[in-house]
């Protein structure tokens, strides 16, 4: 019965071909209409930017200190822009809450990165990469004095220092490769070439240290001190021989991770903190004097002590607002298409999160040029804010799920190098140079001129110093 109606209903429609006509007519005007405006609402215009040069785009008018340029570009084009260099887009956000849709509400979306070619050559199975100098912290929690011999333990740091840096202006050299990917495959530069024996070298030194490791037995190693390095750890897992094992080379790879993370962005930190300090003699006579209440002149900073020195952290979590060490964190590459803003920000895109602007932005910060550590402290004393990258207005450590794997360790380092120089020694700057507080831009973002500061003995005793 059912069918016999349809189709009744169907020949008596096809018998009138006229009307069919204009329904189909309607039919397809309405789908269209639907369909184009579904489209113009999902496709946004691409983001606001200058005009570049064929082929090289907007390169030859960039000023190197990037960050700088970046945050006036950001004043005439809005908080999110666009500008091609060399054959890549390149898109910049400079403000708390689009840095929010990056990174939290579109997080998965821009979990990639696109890291330079040199950057690739250096990982173990093209994972990531970042950098150099309180080595002698990180080194000595990797593998503590692994090398039984102290000599040969000592110029294990100095050519490891050498290849480190090396490896770092390496990773900061713009590279021909990066901005023309069809030429990569030439090394027009010779840094991919060049970053391939750094890697040798390193690969070389790390052998040394578990080759010499697993000679003295892997159970005794890390052992001596009392407790297990993170060599030691590492080596026991590959032992067992279970799916929680690390391969060498995945150990080497991790090494290479921590050594290059998380040495030069917190000696550069340490500087900058030193630097605005000895530019607020008042900042700093309070953090001392929290020093001598806390830890007490006869007596040497412990670990004990960090947790105590509110002030001290709140002059840091400062020195990271205005000196941000990766002022435009590490570029994050979309896995699609996607809107952010009103904008479309293409697949493949190299998108920086302007964290310099925003940690300057007077509509989020008050006074934002003034160095003022109160800012971090609630009127209770606690602390105002943290490095979790949950309050988007403060983000040195970037957020979501590429955000710096080191925060704990790097705040730990900072706060008890930090504590033992200020309070072991009184600093003074030269009277015959001029105090700069400039920085000039590259993977680390560095003091243009590097700090010289004159220490003299704090302590009571001198023993105290050996
Ligand atoms: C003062 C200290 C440090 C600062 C300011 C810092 C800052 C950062 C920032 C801003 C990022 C990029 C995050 C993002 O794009 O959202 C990052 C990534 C990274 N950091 Fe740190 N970092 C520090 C210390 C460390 C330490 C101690 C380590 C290693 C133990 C480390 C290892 C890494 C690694 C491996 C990445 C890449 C993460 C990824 O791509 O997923 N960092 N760091």
């Amino acid at each position: 019965m059912i069918s016999n109606s349809m189709w009744s209903w169907w020949s008596e429609l096809t018998g009138n071909k006229e009307e069919l006509t204009l329904a189909l007519l309607a039919i397809s005007i309405i789908t269209v209409v639907v369909s184009w405006y579904r489209s113009r609402k999902h496709t946004f215009p691409l983001p606001p930017g200058p005009r570049g040069l064929p082929v090289v785009g907007y390169l030859p008018f960039l000023d190197v200190n990037l960050h700088h340029e970046f945050t006036k570009m950001a004043q005439r084009y809005g908080p999110i822009f666009k500008l091609k260099l060399g054959s890549k887009t390149h898109i910049v956000v400079s403000s708390s809450d689009l840095a929010k849709v990056v990174v939290r509400e579109q997080d998965d979306i821009f979990a990639n990165r696109d890291p330079p070619v040199t950057g690739i050559a250096i990982t173990y199975g093209g994972q990531r990469i970042t950098f150099l100098s309180s080595l002698n912290v990180v080194t000595s929690m990797m593998w503590g004095k692994s090398l039984v011999d102290e000599e040969k333990s000592k110029d294990l740091g100095v050519e490891l220092r050498e290849v480190i840096s090396k490896i770092v202006e390496l990773l900061g050299t713009a590279n021909v490769s990066d901005l023309f990917p069809v030429v990569a495959r030439l090394d027009l530069q010779g840094l991919l070439r060049e970053m391939k024996r750094q890697k040798k070298v390193l690969e070389g030194i790390f052998d040394r240290i578990m080759n010499e490791r697993i000679a003295t037995k892997v159970e005794e190693g890390g052992e001596q001190a009392g407790r297990k390095d993170f060599l030691q750890i590492l080596l026991e897992l590959k032992g067992e021989n279970t799916a929680s094992s690390f391969t060498f080379d995945q150990i080497k790879g991790l090494f290479t991770e921590i050594i290059t993370g998380g040495t030069d962005t917190t000696s550069t930190m340490a500087e900058w903190i030193m630097a605005e300090l000895l530019q607020n003699p008042k900042i700093l006579k309070m953090v001392q004097d929290e020093l001598e209440e806390v830890v007490g002149l006869s007596n040497i900073v412990e670990e004990s002590h960090i947790s105590k020195l509110y002030y001290l952290d709140a002059v840091i979590k400062e020195t990271f607002r205005l000196h941000p060490p990766l002022p435009l964190l590490i570029t994050r590459c979309p896995n699609q298409s996607c809107s952010v803003g009103g904008y479309t920000v293409p697949k493949g895109a190299n998108v920086y999160l302007n964290v310099w602007a925003i940690h300057r932005n007077p509509e989020y910060w008050d006074n934002p040029l003034e160095f003022n550590p109160k800012r971090f402290i609630n009127p209770d004393g606690t602390s105002k804010y943290d490095y979790n990258g949950y309050n988007f207005n403060y983000i040195p450590f970037g957020s979501g799920r590429r955000k710096c794997p080191g925060v704990r360790l790097g705040e730990k380092m900072l706060v008890y190098l930090l504590a033992s120089l200020l309070h072991s020694f009184n600093w003074t700057l030269p009277t015959d140079k001029e105090h700069d507080l400039s920085d000039k831009f590259g993977i680390v973002l560095k003091k243009r001129k590097p700090l010289i500061a004159i220490p003299s003995q704090r302590l009571s005793d001198k023993n105290l110093y050996e």
